[in-house]
């Protein structure tokens, strides 16, 4: 089958990898109750078209900090690219950067920083954890900004990683050839020791992320480092506030696609109260269900600047390489445009709160 649709390479991704890796890809945590709701909140949000409205032309490209976007799309940062497709991360930022898509590059990811940085045509970002070994997060802050990464993005959602129970099952360990190379071996050594019934990146982050940091500890790393700052995961009014009061530069509404906290709402119903309690002072960007242009085009209507994507392009990279992870963000900015069209509005600033119908919705189960 030749995919067209973005939900089609989840199929084939899913028939071209090994058991484990395709449920460390596509699990969530818990009863991966979030993990369906952030999909099926999407799906529940009706479309109000507008008609004659003279849409020709329908313009997606935006800015985002500075940067220049073809589409306020961008990819989401995800650890180990080379556990899907030897093409690996310089296969997903030569995407990005054909596509006119933001990247960014996680800490763990599989390739080194400078060689992404050197693959990259396209804005780049790096997204940090917040380790025990502060020099190690320095040492990295300092080599991303000497290779021109544009901000850092901290994701605050992950004090531990969660209970996995698809890795738990499998006894999820990192092979020998996607192995996060930007950090220190040693630090890192833990992550692929396999233990029966027990996920190693679980139990990695119990001993190396520091649970104990708070909002003060922010401005340790913003004396450090002259590169924007973006807090990845935040879910709450009370938190957007406290980001705009620590000076942050930007927002990620984000559950970590399902896989941190389960049993918090899909991004889509929290982006709402984030985009008020920020007020347009900030770019506020959100993660998680993203499947079709429609998704994107009604989450820039609640008000976020940029949309994230993640699974889909890991999908795509391991169905086709490079290819297929393009394929997925020029898909979902045709996507973009065409849903631009049919709703009657032909620039993102007609994008608001009227074209979005009352949800329909069903209950999600756990
Ligand atoms: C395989 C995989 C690895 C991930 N690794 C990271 C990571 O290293 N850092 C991070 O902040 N988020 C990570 N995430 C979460 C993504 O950044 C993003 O929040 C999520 O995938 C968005 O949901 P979606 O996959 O439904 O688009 C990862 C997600 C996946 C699927
Ligand atoms: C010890 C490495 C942990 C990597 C976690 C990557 C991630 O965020 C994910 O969701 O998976």
């Amino acid at each position: 089958m030749k995919p067209l649709r973005v939900p089609d390479y989840a199929d084939l991704a899913r028939s071209c990898l090994a058991a484990d890796v395709a449920g460390y890809l596509n699990g969530g945590a818990g009863a991966e109750w979030t993990l369906r709701a952030n999909e099926s909140a999407y799906s529940a949000i009706p479309l109000r078209p507008r008609v004659l409205t003279d849409v020709e032309r329908c313009a997606t490209a935006t800015t985002l900090l500075g940067a220049d976007l073809a589409a306020p799309i961008g990819v989401a940062p995800m650890a180990y690219h080379r556990l899907f497709h030897p093409d690996g991360e310089i296969g997903t930022v030569r995407a990005a950067g054909a596509a006119g898509a933001l990247f960014v590059a996680s800490m763990f990811a599989s390739t080194d920083l400078a060689e992404i940085a050197a693959a990259a045509t396209g804005p780049l970002w790096l997204q940090l954890y917040w380790l025990r070994d502060r020099g190690a997060v320095l040492e990295l802050v300092g080599r991303a900004a000497e290779a021109g990464y544009g901000a850092l993005a901290l994701t605050v959602d992950t004090p531990r990683v969660a209970r996995r129970y698809r890795d738990l099952r499998s006894g999820f360990t990192l092979p020998a050839h996607a192995r996060a190379v930007n950090v220190d071996a040693a630090l890192m050594a833990t992550s692929h020791v396999a233990e029966a019934g027990t996920s190693a990146i679980e139990r990695h982050s119990l001993e190396r992320f520091d649970p104990r940091i708070t909002w003060a500890d922010l401005a340790w790393l913003r004396e450090r480092t002259a590169l924007p700052l973006v807090l990845k995961g935040i879910l709450t009014a009370e938190d957007a506030e406290l980001a705009v009061r620590h000076g942050v530069d930007g927002i990620i509404v984000s559950n970590h696609g399902g896989r941190q906290l389960d049993g918090v709402p899909a991004t889509i119903d929290a982006l709402p109260e984030v985009v008020d309690a920020v007020g347009g002072g900030l770019p506020v960007l959100v993660d998680g269900g993203v499947r079709t242009g429609s998704d994107v085009l009604k989450a820039l209507a609640v008000g976020a600047d940029t949309v994230l994507v993640g699974r889909p392009v890991l999908w795509g990279l391991a169905h086709a390489g490079t290819e297929g992870a393009q394929d997925v963000l020029q898909t979902l900015r045709e996507e973009l445009e065409e849903a631009m069209a049919l709703t009657g509005r032909p620039t993102l600033a007609h994008l608001d709160r009227s074209v979005l119908g009352t949800p329909n919705r069903t209950p999600y189960h756990h």
